[in-house]
């Protein structure tokens, strides 16, 4: 697991063998100063040397300086190493993000991507700025400790065959059942973030439906099981803490006892004797360093795990492996013999065995009932997914042999669920084309109806749009959005119900200037109104995922019930209007 991080690592690897020296070094020094200190107890005080003492006191205070500088530089690069290797994981689970299809999006759920860019990892980083001064040191601390205890007093170093042992079991016992707490804590995570985005991005419908209290104890829930759930690793890594000190003080309580005996019987000296408690300690808190390590460490694998499920989650919608088409040749579309359901296990199809034949600059029109699969059927000609049987031909090419910039370059698609970014219109519009020039932003201004109210804000075509356009009406979005569409001057353009929110009379002025400027772009408009649609060169019936009747206007009013049954139902409703 660890090892997939390590391309990711390549650009720090300087900082981080710095990192690994300093924190050797440091070690090295600390380890140097109780030898120092016996000199000074065993030689300088047992024999009153006072120079002696004080030279190796000043010996002992420049050790500990430049250990200090050691410790300083070690922090430096660590953190250059931790947070670099932070920087290329979000970049990377960025870049990765944005090559999925809506279908690896639904899989992971936005929250939960956000928390794997965000949380998980700083769990990695932090366990990297961290661990490498744990996992240098405690090592070296712990092997150095016990060969300069040994040398000391073998029979005292007996000690640590039974404390070690102990201590390595209980903690790796601790480790064992804290992962799957820290595993949980990361899903909880995930789980509340979805709370609070869905609440944030909905925050007008909450507030229209008094949704608030409601809310807030859905909040509450979420809130209480992350909790709950941190609780539970918690609880189980403080007890770390306790069992490290009982083994240290007892196996302190031990030396001390023997190593009492072992003075006062003349088998060692009192300076070796407080050298030998000080390594002691030094191996204890060695062995604690290496469990906190490991215990971290344990946390950031869980955080690896998911990390690295968002760099490998294989994309289902890609570039053909060989010479893909880097041209579409018109807006001719064809639909043979297509199926397609969203769930690949599950058992009923959401689009039954389409066979559709489209001209180059046709106008058609699709239309049913809810869910009949209207955005199902035009998504899948920009490939947002891909058919689960038959073919999809764009320009004579089936979609799946196009690269996908280049299709979806020449297949400009309005969503029902339009969204506009913060920035001012003139930005947002850019989308469509980075290069359009003023003249060309005006024309699918005006072709879009966009320019009535547009010359009315303040600013113009400068004014900023709040985050998703919330300052502009629900028409006006869906205005700005055609605009932006019209921009890519494409060779399909799909409205999928693009114009629900707008009046009927700019609806249809949309229309003209479509007809006028769009003729050799072929035009497919899902709509409610059947007057939106009435002057189609043909229209779709939908129904329950199948095709139920095709053709104009006025073949439809004498061949489709289904139509007829919406047209007349419109038109009563429109005279009842009125
Ligand atoms: N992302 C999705 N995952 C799973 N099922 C989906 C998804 N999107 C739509 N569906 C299902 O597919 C069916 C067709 O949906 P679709 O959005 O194509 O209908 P529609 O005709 O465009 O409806 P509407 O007029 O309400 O927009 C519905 O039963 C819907 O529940």
């Amino acid at each position: 697991m660890i090892k997939k991080l390590m391309p990711y690592m390549s650009k720090y690897k300087k900082a981080l063998g710095l990192a690994v020296m300093f924190a050797a070094l440091e070690a090295v020094f600390e380890l140097l100063i109780p030898l120092v200190m016996a000199r000074i107890v065993d030689v300088g005080i047992s024999t009153g040397d006072m120079s002696y003492t004080v030279m190796m006191g000043i010996l002992m205070v420049v050790m500990a300086l430049i250990s200090l500088s050691f410790g300083l530089a070690l922090s430096k690069y660590a953190a250059i190493a931790g947070q670099g290797l932070g920087a290329e994981l979000r970049e990377a689970e960025y870049r990765k993000i944005q090559t999925y299809s809506f279908k690896n999006i639904e899989k992971f759920s936005t929250a939960s991507l956000i928390t794997r860019l965000t949380t998980d990892v700083t769990a990695v980083q932090n366990a990297v700025t961290m661990g490498i001064k744990l996992l240098v040191r405690a090592p070296m601390m712990l092997i150095c400790a016990c060969i300069l205890a040994t040398l000391i007093s073998p029979k005292l170093a007996l000690i640590f065959l039974v404390s070690m042992p102990a201590l390595i079991c209980a903690i790796g016992f601790i480790i064992m059942k804290v992962r799957p707490k820290f595993e949980m804590m990361q899903k909880r995570i995930d789980q509340m973030n979805t709370t609070v985005q869905e609440n944030l991005v909905g925050i007008r419908v909450v507030k229209a439906f008094v949704r608030a209290k409601k809310e807030k104890e859905k909040f509450k829930k979420s809130n209480d099981e992350l909790r709950m759930a941190s609780e539970g690793a918690f609880s189980i890594v403080v007890f770390s803490m306790p069992v490290m000190q009982l083994v240290m003080f007892a196996s302190i309580i031990v030396i001390l006892w023997n190593g009492g005996h072992f003075v006062y019987n003349g088998e060692l000296t009192i300076g070796n004797l407080t050298s030998f408690v000080v390594y002691s300690n030094q191996i204890l808190i060695s062995l604690m360093m290496l469990a906190m390590a490991l215990m971290m460490i344990s946390r950031s694998i869980a955080s690896i795990a998911r990390i690295i499920e968002v760099l490998e989650e294989e994309v289902d919608i890609k570039n053909p492996e060989v010479s893909p088409i880097l041209e579409v040749k018109d807006g001719e579309i064809e639909f043979r013999n297509v199926s397609f359901k969203y769930e690949e296990d599950g058992d009923q199809n959401n689009l039954e065995n389409i066979n559709l034949k489209i001209k180059a600059g046709q106008t058609i029109g699709i239309i049913g009932g809810t869910g009949s699969g209207k955005t199902s059927l035009v998504q899948l000609i920009p490939r947002l997914y891909d058919v689960t049987q038959g073919e999809v031909l764009v320009g004579g090419v089936n979609v799946k042999d196009y690269e996908l910039e280049t299709l979806r370059n020449a297949v400009a698609m309005v969503l029902q669920k339009n969204t506009l970014f913060s920035g001012s219109i003139r930005e947002n519009l850019k989308w469509g084309n980075e290069n359009a020039t003023d003249e060309q932003i005006d024309k699918v201004c005006e072709a879009s109806c966009a320019n009535e109210f547009i010359s009315r804000l303040p600013g113009g075509l400068e004014m900023d749009l709040g985050q998703g356009g919330v300052n502009v009406s629900g028409g006006q979005k869906q205005r700005l959005c055609i605009a932006r569409a019209l921009l890519k001057e494409p060779k399909v353009l799909i409205l999928d119900d693009s114009t629900s929110a707008v009046d009927t009379a700019t609806d249809a002025k949309i229309r003209a200037a479509f007809g006028k400027n769009l003729n050799g772009t072929t035009k497919i408009i899902i709509a409610q109104r059947v007057n939106s649609i009435c002057e189609a060169d043909q229209i779709i019936v939908l129904d329950d995922g199948k095709i139920c009747a095709v053709g104009t206007h006025d073949e439809l009013m004498i061949h489709s019930e289904i139509y007829r049954d919406v047209y007349n139902s419109q038109q009563e409703g429109a005279g009842f209007s009125e």
